[in-house]
């Protein structure tokens, strides 16, 4: 579904990117991991054309994007959404706005915007907030209303950069689990770098590892499931001496 030919990026004389090639499968969640400056992020960016590689070529669906223009190409990135560490949401608009925007960005018919908005809330568990500003939101709040951004346009494939770093741990459990649901219920192929292995390990079904710019290597593991702690601090303290090598101070 999503093919890198060859790519590369390069940030004045700094190689960040070195002739990459990668295929994503449809259906997929995608892990892409490594150290801090692999090109984790870069890599992830070219799969949109947020970052323009210098040489190779991206190809979507049998469509090579990097040789599209205008109407073809903004019609083509629709069907990629995007999340990102931040959430990257508008703060002086509501979180109904911040998700309508999207829509008529892609001129998304204007009767069937609402509709479409709530359908997209209610996926994430928000319908209740859509009058809310960003700054009233917890972390975990704010990744479903961008989740529910990426979400409006219907993509087939949503690119995850660094979605849970900001996260406590439960709150990235359950951000975790809705994007395993956002793969299996709505059959969106997903693209998530993380630094956190224990991220990638919990949901992805193919990793791909990255050093120094380049890819080391793309293994198919077993998703280990999500494992929401509770907030119970007697859960803490068997979490935290279950090894069995420390004991009560
Ligand atoms: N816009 C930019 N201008 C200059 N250098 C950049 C730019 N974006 C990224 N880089 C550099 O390219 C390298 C790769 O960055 P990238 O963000 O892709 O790495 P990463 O593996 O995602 O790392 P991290 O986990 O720290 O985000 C880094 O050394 C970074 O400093």
């Amino acid at each position: 579904m999503i093919i890198l030919h060859n790519v590369s990026k390069n940030f004045g004389q700094f190689k960040a990117v070195k002739s990459v090639s990668l295929s994503v499968h449809n259906g997929e969640i995608h892990g892409i991991i490594g150290a801090s400056g692999a090109g984790k992020s870069t890599l992830l960016r070219i799969m949109n054309l947020l970052e323009i590689p210098e040489a190779g070529d991206v190809e979507i669906n049998g469509k090579t994007l990097t040789k599209m223009r205008g109407k073809d190409l903004r019609q083509a990135r629709k069907s990629i959404g995007m999340i990102f560490q931040h959430f990257n949401l508008v703060a002086n608009k509501t979180v109904y706005e911040n998700v309508a925007v999207s829509l008529k960005l892609a001129r998304f018919p204007r009767r069937q915007r609402k509709g479409r908005v709530m359908e997209c809330l209610q996926f994430v568990g928000l319908e209740r907030f859509q009058d809310k500003y960003p700054a009233q939101l917890s972390g975990g709040q704010k990744q479903r209303v961008a989740i529910a951004r990426a979400l409006a346009n219907n993509p087939q494939v949503l690119l995850c950069d660094e979605p849970t770093s900001s996260l406590d741990p439960n709150t990235t459990a359950e951000i975790l689990g809705v994007l395993e649901n956002v793969n299996k219920s709505l059959g969106v192929t997903i693209v998530i770098v993380s630094h956190e292995m224990d991220v990638i390990r919990s949901i992805c079904n193919r990793v791909t590892v990255m050093a120094d710019g380049e890819v080391y290597d793309t293994v198919s593991i077993e998703p280990k499931g999500i494992h929401i702690l509770d907030n119970n601090p007697k859960s803490f303290v068997e979490q935290l001496t279950k090894d069995g090598d420390v004991g009560h101070a």
